[in-house]
């Protein structure tokens, strides 16, 4: 009962996310679930009352559509992806160890997975890919920039991106409106992201409006290191637009490697402005 009102009074929606696996979520995290839920929930009480610093209002029923998805099933539905065994194939692998995975889901959509080590504890990723989401564009090229326009706690936000037309990017300039969220268990951290439609901040002219998720990153502690961590990112992402299939499932696994080379700089220098 719970989830439904939950989901009801949310007014966020996430149109292509059923049609692309056909199914619900089962809740088999139930710590994690239990974390997002109580964040979910508030939430949805501020996005339907208007509470809080950004008024956001109820989205009306034509707006919201018939599909619905609390930020926690979005989170559930990208690691059920992430962690699925079957129909993975290795898309690209660099000398330094990161691997790309991609596989096709239902509606032929490619989703990428990358896997890589990082020189960071999950908690210092946590910091820089969540709680510093706002200071993105700083250390990372291909973003001009990220802003918060909805915090809910420390766990949910809503957050308007705007990826960088750079010379390297094939795909132009996008402008994405996602519900991001946060969630552990035990030491691992999970980072989720699905698209979502904000009143206030319809698509822009001038941008073509993608749509991100439901996405997630995976933090993990590798054993024995401290400051060291899995990083596991499914990208899962329809840019929109009339462009050629193959040159988008050559330009998402590369956005990725660039955007893992650029978070290794960032933490390069972190490291060396720590020990000054
Ligand atoms: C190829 C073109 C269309 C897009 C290139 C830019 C892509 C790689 C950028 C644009 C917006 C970016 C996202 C913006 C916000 C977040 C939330 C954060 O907690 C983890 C990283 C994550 C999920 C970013 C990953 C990289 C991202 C998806």
């Amino acid at each position: 009962m719970l989830p439904a009102v939950v989901k009801l009074c949310c007014g966020i929606s996430y149109p292509h996310v059923r049609s692309m696996t056909g199914k619900r979520m089962t809740s088999r995290r139930v710590n994690m679930r239990s974390v997002c839920n109580s964040s979910s929930v508030v939430f949805c009480r501020t996005a339907a009352c208007g509470r809080g610093s950004v008024r956001t209002g109820a989205l009306s029923p034509a707006e919201r559509g018939s599909h619905h998805m609390s930020c926690e099933e979005a989170l559930n539905e990208a690691l059920e992806i992430v962690e699925s065994t079957d129909g993975w194939k290795l898309d690209l692998a660099e000398k330094n160890g990161d691997v790309i995975y991609s596989k096709a889901l239902k509606g032929n959509r490619k989703v990428f997975r990358l896997e890589a080590e990082l020189d960071a504890s999950p908690e210092e990723l946590y910091e820089i890919l969540f709680l510093r989401v706002e200071e993105m564009h700083r250390w990372n090229p291909s973003i001009t920039s990220i802003r918060v326009l909805k915090q809910v706690g420390r766990n949910t936000m809503v957050t308007h991106e705007v990826s960088a037309e750079t010379a390297g990017n094939l795909i132009g300039q996008r402008d994405f409106l996602s519900v991001r969220h946060s969630s552990r268990s035990g030491s691992r951290v999970y980072l989720g992201g699905a698209a979502t439609r904000f009143e206030s901040l319809p698509p822009q002219e001038g941008f073509v409006r993608a749509e991100d998720g439901p996405t997630c990153i995976i933090l993990h502690a590798l054993p024995h290191h401290s400051r060291k961590s899995r990083f596991i990112w499914l990208l899962n992402m329809d840019v929109k637009g009339w462009l050629p299939k193959s040159l988008v499932n050559k330009a998402l696994p590369r956005a990725q490697l660039d955007f893992t080379k650029h978070l290794r700089h960032h933490l390069t220098g972190q490291t060396q402005e720590s020990r000054t």
